[in-house]
């Protein structure tokens, strides 16, 4: 049975003010929730979303924002009186409440942190889809990335894209505290991958910058630096111990300039080198691209002269490896809204002539082609989804198999629920664990139409 939830002490909440910043109460911890969080409740029955914590503690949290009439308030596990079997001390000593908001589930076992990730996509199915996980095709596991099966305490090194803030006042790097602009300067970010440790980031200053954004390419030597100054910040001479690109974002316009070296980075996916430009979307985790390729080609089974839509295509990483297994009678339309983007795709995908990439939204660029039928789809869109109406549109394009990538469970579930009013079902589900002890997962869903099913 639950214990009744304590209030232990009084924070800063004054008398002209009902907020609860501040306030400590003692807690049961309830199911985890979408964001790096766990559900608690006060005894006065207001909704705590806890950090910090694992299901089934016995914690203080304390009020990190809200108010006496809030719906939900925000908390942070501060003194754990009942731990987790999962619980471990985070390995990361910039972890932990108030600290480096980069990382979720620090102080959670890997293997808790997968379980904890795959009762979150299962709670936004059945939430926002009303699909069991047997209905989706999902054993409802989350895989690690291979390699990334590492013992408790250790932490693997994947991240191969950091943007670092800058602290105004030292000009040191460092990373964003929680929903917050504060900086939490760094030593050493301990996800961040070899390639980008060695740049050597948070040991120089960078008064001016805003941010620094650092990448280390997965199969290339490339490696760069992206700097945002602050108004009027003056550029520093970037001298690192690696031979390094560098490039200058204009505060003002967001455009993106060459400073030295190349403008773009070269990373291997699926035999193939792809060409990424400032502001290219690429995947994070050095072994996310392969992973993703595969669970889409697996799913979709393209066969030689099939007719393939790729949207959200960014740089071409599936538009290349459909028009590679569907050969010289197939086609690909690739669609992605980044100028510069399109620019490195359609330089990836040259060597195939029957591959299109067109430049603008998916919603307005796709009812434009006039194309009525395709025969494979994959859709990998950002993190709001796809929404009703671009769904709408591709169910009504008869394709025998539909992959959606999805780096957002609750984007995913909504949009499941739109294809299910197009006539589609779920065939089967796959969720990997690309963003380790971070609260992101990512999932390829197979649809199907339903009928088929049937
Ligand atoms: C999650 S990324 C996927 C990129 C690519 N599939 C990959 O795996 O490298 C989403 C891409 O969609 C693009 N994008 C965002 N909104 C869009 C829209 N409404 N229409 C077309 N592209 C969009 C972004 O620029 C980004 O490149």
């Amino acid at each position: 049975m639950q214990a009744e939830p304590k209030k232990t002490q009084v924070g800063q909440a004054g008398p002209e003010t009902d907020t609860l910043v501040g306030q400590e109460y003692e807690v049961e911890i309830g199911p985890v929730a979408h964001g790096g969080h766990c559900i608690a409740r006060t005894a006065e029955g207001q909704v705590l979303f806890v950090r910090h914590a694992l299901p089934g503690e016995r914690v203080v949290a304390r009020v990190t924002e809200g108010e006496e009439v809030a719906r939900f308030l925000r908390a942070d596990a501060v003194r754990v009186l009942e731990a987790s079997k999962d619980r471990v001390e985070a390995p990361c000593p910039y972890a932990g409440p108030g600290r480096c908001g980069g990382c979720d589930w620090q102080h959670a076992k890997p293997g808790a942190q997968r379980r904890l990730k795959g009762e979150v996509i299962a709670e936004q199915l059945k939430r926002l889809a009303g699909l069991t996980p047997e209905e989706a095709g999902w054993d409802g596991t989350v895989m690690p990335a291979e390699g990334d099966k590492l013992p408790a305490g250790e932490v693997p090194q994947w991240r191969t894209r950091v943007q670092y803030a800058i602290d105004p006042a030292t000009g040191h790097a460092g990373l964003r505290r929680h929903r917050s602009h504060e900086v939490e300067p760094v030593e050493h970010c301990m996800i961040a991958a070899q390639g980008v440790s060695e740049l050597g980031i948070e040991q120089r200053d960078w008064t001016g910058m805003e941010t620094v954004e650092a990448i280390a390419a997965t199969g290339s030597q490339d490696r760069q630096v992206v700097l945002t100054p602050r108004p009027g910040g003056r550029l520093p001479l970037v001298e690192l111990d690696k031979p390094v690109s560098v490039l200058r974002v204009d505060e003002k316009t967001g455009g993106v300039h060459r400073v030295h070296g190349r403008p773009f980075v070269r990373e291997r996916a699926d035999g193939r080198t792809h060409r990424v430009g400032a502001g290219g979307f690429w995947q994070v985790h050095p072994k996310a691209a392969d992973t993703l390729v595969k669970a889409v080609m697996q799913g979709l089974l393209p066969r030689k002269g099939d007719m393939a839509l790729d949207l959200y295509c960014g740089v071409g990483l599936f538009a290349g490896a459909l028009a590679d297994r569907i050969g010289d009678k197939g086609a690909v339309l690739g669609i992605e809204s980044g100028k510069r983007a399109v620019t490195d795709a359609r330089h990836n995908l040259a060597e195939f002539p029957r591959v299109r990439i067109e430049q603008g939204k998916v919603e307005s660029v796709l009812p434009r082609t006039g194309i009525t039928e395709v025969d494979l789809i994959v859709l990998d869109p950002p993190r709001a989804g796809a929404g009703r109406q671009t769904v709408a549109h591709l169910t009504a394009l008869s394709a025998r198999r539909i992959a959606y990538v999805a780096c957002d469970p609750a984007a995913l579930a909504r949009d499941l629920a739109y294809f299910r009013e197009g006539g589609y079902r779920v065939r089967t589900l796959r969720a990997f664990d690309l963003f380790p002890m971070t609260h992101h997962v990512e999932c390829v869903a197979i649809l199907e139409p339903a009928a088929k099913g049937l």
